[in-house]
């Protein structure tokens, strides 16, 4: 856990720093438009250690990060109390800084780092919006869809579909017939895709562009539901079929092969899986070119890590980015093989660190000798990560960062499930209902994994920029919940 007494300190300095008011709207805070970066970025430095404005996912809060005059947190210029009282809790907020700021980062070091063409796609699993697609597309990077909805919000939000793959272990006919008609790439992942594909086919215009998903059979350390490179995975080919399928689609006319894609896992910290990958997927590169196949793209998945916690180390943008690059670049240097286009999937690392999530603390228990929680308006189905993988994160109270944190609590969410807690014993300053908590590392697979479990509604998203606010996703609405109930005549009561 993060030391709350290092985040007061820094708190306290940041408390300190003048904020000049720009125009603000309701809601909103003033734009703390002279606020000194480099006090800022000192004031954070106990809090966050190795502050890396280079690389987002090395921090626990987005790069925008401030106190605004009355020591109150703010984001992307907004305080987050403002936005809470505007729009409610619980409260998705994104940082636009710095989503596109992790953009610009994938970007550069891929073209500072590779010799050939290059581009990342965003793994859109991680939070699928029209408005993060729309600032991705803008920011020049491509997009991974793993499902009609996330596809169709991909497009809606304005990516070309030039850029977009679909992904997926269980495609339906549907989901293939629309990646194929908007000129989408389809990762094949398995024999019934290319059985859907096939019986599509007639259909089709033109060829249509294919990836091949294999299995690399490389282990990494992660929790083991979010491995997914081992051989004992659902995704993908296993490598020993890999000449197979490669044949076989020598003889589909209508497919275009024009990529290899792996995938190793999600919140790695090593970059040796990394490596090792470019040399399996250079082995399959060869294979599939000498078969006739002339393969253009090699995509090497995401995993990247977030710092979710103090102790969290992982490493940077430019990093992973360098790691895979010379590994690709080398690999095809020694088997002779000219460089195909190096395509990475970062998901967790685009946008995790974006996010913050408020929620109004309400209940307090307290058992004395054993544990007090704090209970607040969310839980897991608004961050179902805690309960799934046994996730850590970090908090803060969103109008008293600076405050002693005095107290050891354990912070659970409003579902009818013991194991919902969202923080196991976080030191807080003492806080009681109506007290808003500021959950850091929020902006991947929180509101994309949501749910409706004890018909909760989903919270609203609201997009942050230089002092102004847009709503991104609106609340959902308990009347929303019984849209797709139907009673049925026989059980209507009678009035
Ligand atoms: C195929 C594929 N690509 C990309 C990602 C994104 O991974 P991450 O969010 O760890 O970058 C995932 C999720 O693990 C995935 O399954
Ligand atoms: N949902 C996982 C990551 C899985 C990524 C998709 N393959 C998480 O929250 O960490």
């Amino acid at each position: 856990m993060t030391s709350i007494s290092e985040s007061r300190a820094a708190a306290m300095v940041m408390s300190s720093e003048t904020v000049t008011g720009a125009e603000s709207r309701p809601g909103q805070s003033p734009v703390p438009s002279a606020q000194p970066a480099a006090a800022v970025a000192a004031a954070l430095r106990p809090f966050e250690p190795e502050r890396d404005t280079a690389s987002p996912n090395r921090n626990l809060t987005p790069l925008t990060t401030a106190l605004d005059g009355e020591g109150r947190l703010q984001v992307g210029g907004c305080t987050l109390s403002e936005l809470a009282r505007t729009y409610g809790t619980p409260l998705y907020v994104l940082d636009e800084a710095t989503l596109r700021a992790t953009c610009r980062a994938y970007r550069q070091a891929l073209a500072a780092a590779y010799p050939g063409p290059s581009l990342a796609l965003y793994a859109s699993k991680a939070n699928s919006s029209l408005a993060i697609t729309a600032i991705v597309a803008e920011e020049g990077l491509g997009l991974d869809a793993v499902s009609a909805g996330e596809l169709l919000t991909a497009l809606g939000g304005g990516m070309p579909s030039e850029r977009i793959v679909l992904h997926g272990n269980n495609k339906s006919r549907e989901e293939l017939a629309l990646a194929a008609v908007q000129g989408v790439t389809v990762v094949v992942d398995n024999w019934r895709d290319l059985e859907l594909l096939a019986e599509l086919s007639p259909s089709f215009e033109q060829p249509v562009r294919l990836m091949l998903r294999f299995t690399p059979g490389i282990e990494c350390h992660t929790h083991e539901y979010i491995r997914t490179g081992h051989l004992d995975s659902k995704f993908g080919f296993d490598p020993d079929q890999l000449e197979t399928v490669l044949h076989h689609l020598l003889g589909c006319p209508w497919a275009q092969l024009t990529g290899l894609h792996a995938h190793i896992g999600s919140q790695i910290f090593e970059l040796q899986p990394h490596r090792d990958l470019a040399g399996v997927m250079a082995d399959a590169l060869k294979l599939a070119r000498d078969l006739g196949h002339p393969v253009t793209d090699l995509n090497v998945g995401g995993g990247l890590g977030i710092r979710y916690v103090a102790s969290d180390d992982p490493p940077s943008i430019e990093a992973w980015v360098r790691t895979v690059a010379e590994a690709v670049a080398e690999a095809c240097r020694q088997r002779s093989l000219e460089l195909p286009r190096l395509l990475c999937e970062p998901g967790r690392s685009l946008v995790a660190t974006a996010g913050v999530t408020v929620y109004t603390v309400g209940s307090r228990k307290e058992i004395p000798g054993m544990r007090t929680y704090l209970a607040v308006d969310g839980g897991m189905s608004d961050n179902p990560r805690p309960i799934t993988y046994q996730s850590l994160y970090t908090a803060l109270l969103a109008d008293r960062p600076g405050a002693e944190a005095s107290e050891t609590v354990t912070v659970a969410g409003k579902h009818c499930e013991s194991g919902d807690v969202l923080l196991r014993d976080i030191a807080l300053p003492p806080a009681t209902s109506g007290d808003l908590l500021a959950v850091f590392a929020t902006g991947a697979y929180n509101a994309s994994m949501a749910s409706n479990y004890n018909r909760i509604p989903r919270p609203a998203a609201v997009l942050v920029h230089e002092g102004l606010a847009d709503l991104v996703q609106r609340r959902e609405q308990p009347e929303d919940l019984l849209r797709y109930d139907v009673l049925p005549a026989r059980l209507t009561p009678v009035a």
